[in-house]
């Protein structure tokens, strides 16, 4: 095989407020029936990558409950596999990985051992499907040190929070900002980078040797003008969960038929892992419009442009719109929800109004407001 992949999904995010409280932002529920991770292990997978591995952390045990079985992204292979690594405290180290760098670097023995030339380095933060043979042959074609897969997004959106590269008319990177105030391009970097397995091993005992451990600013910024980076752009849907509102937003983009579509009746398909549950029942005087049920949910109520998970119950004369219900929510009756992101296995008693006015609301069993 030519490619090894490593998914990078230890990190923490503020910008996800309390909902990294209880989960790695990899393990966040999207689209009804998947978890953030699943798309770059599909990738993965359905780019014949064989050995992969994700490198946790932060709120690990929600991720390792997760992939406690590689069958069904279909690692299980005698030759390949998935490998989920954490930290470990050694004679010769004591630390939690101190950035990404830093996390390939304390996993360097996996690289060493690895025959794959290549690595496909991804966040596990990110919903897209992508082939990552055609940024390897890209890669290889180019004859690229390092090839940063980029996306080209709208003038008017914020790139503060993503690496901003600027490239030549050969796709040859000039310029990599990471989240500048004042932007100069709107190409961003996905975070998904493919390199030699030897240069990667190369560059990291370097940084390590200078104590350096972020692999954007010690790695990537540090080698632009001495190595050849190349940006390969990534067409079609991309967007990454690193805010309550882009994590909102990817989830009411499942809501639009076309990104239904793309990804759940086009293939390559994205896989999960599958749990044995009841399918959804709509009762008398559920209604129902614009939104994704997932299995085992029970409605009596009206249901509007929103998202529910597994196994959430909504009572009679409730009314849920434009709002993500996560899994095991029981919703008593009369209850409003609106604008809404409501934490996973809470109750919200009857009667409760809640409503995001500005921002999106998270709810947490203890917010009710209840109706007069
Ligand atoms: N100590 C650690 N151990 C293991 N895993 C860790 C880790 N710290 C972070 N990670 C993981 O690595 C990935 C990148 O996270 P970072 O916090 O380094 O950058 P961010 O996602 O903000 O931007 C990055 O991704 C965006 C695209 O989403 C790019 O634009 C930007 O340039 C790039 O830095 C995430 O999947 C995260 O979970």
């Amino acid at each position: 095989m030519k490619a090894l992949g490593i998914i990078l999904a230890g990190g923490n995010n503020y910008r996800m407020r309390e909902l990294s409280d209880k989960r790695a932002i990899a393990a966040m529920p999207v689209g009804g029936g998947y978890r953030a991770i699943d798309f770059a292990l599909s990738n993965m997978s359905n780019s014949h990558i064989q050995r992969v591995a994700v490198l946790t952390q932060y709120n690990s045990r929600s991720l390792n409950e997760h992939l406690n079985s590689s069958k069904w992204w279909d690692f299980g292979r005698k030759q390949g596999g998935l490998y989920i690594f954490t930290p470990t405290i050694t004679a010769d180290n004591g630390n939690w990985y101190r950035g990404t760098a830093d996390a390939l670097a304390q996993n360097i023995d996996f690289l060493k051992r690895s025959h794959e030339p290549y690595v496909i380095v991804a966040g596990g933060d990110c919903v897209y499907k992508l082939d990552y043979n055609k940024v390897l042959d890209y890669h290889i074609q180019k004859k690229a040190d390092i090839t940063i897969v980029c996306k080209d997004v709208p003038a008017t959106e914020d790139v503060s929070r993503f690496g901003v590269v600027q490239m030549n008319e050969e796709s040859r990177i000039i310029d990599f900002e990471e989240k500048p105030m004042v932007a100069q391009s709107h190409t961003i970097s996905t975070g998904i980078y493919v390199l030699r397995r030897r240069q990667l091993i190369e560059m990291l005992e370097k940084s390590m040797e200078e104590h350096r451990f972020d692999f954007v600013t010690d790695i990537l910024i540090r080698y632009k003008n001495l190595k050849q980076i190349y940006g390969y752009k990534l067409e079609n849907y991309w967007s990454n969960i690193a805010s309550v509102e882009s994590y909102y937003q990817t989830n009411m983009d499942f809501l639009k038929p076309e990104i239904r579509k793309y990804f759940f009746h086009q293939e390559p398909y994205i896989y999960s892992k599958v749990d044995d549950l009841a399918p959804a029942k709509y009762n008398v005087g559920a209604e129902v419009r614009n939104s994704l049920i997932a299995s085992g949910c029970i409605i009596n109520g009206t249901v509007e442009n929103s998202v529910l998970f597994k196994q959430v119950f909504v009572g009679k004369n409730c009314v849920i719109k434009n709002s993500i219900i996560l899994n095991d929510v029981y919703i008593g009756d009369n209850t409003h929800i609106e604008n809404c992101i409501v934490e996973s296995r809470d109750t919200i008693c009857a009667n409760t109004y809640l409503c995001g006015e500005d921002e999106v609301k998270i709810v947490r069993g203890h917010n009710e407001r209840y109706l007069m």
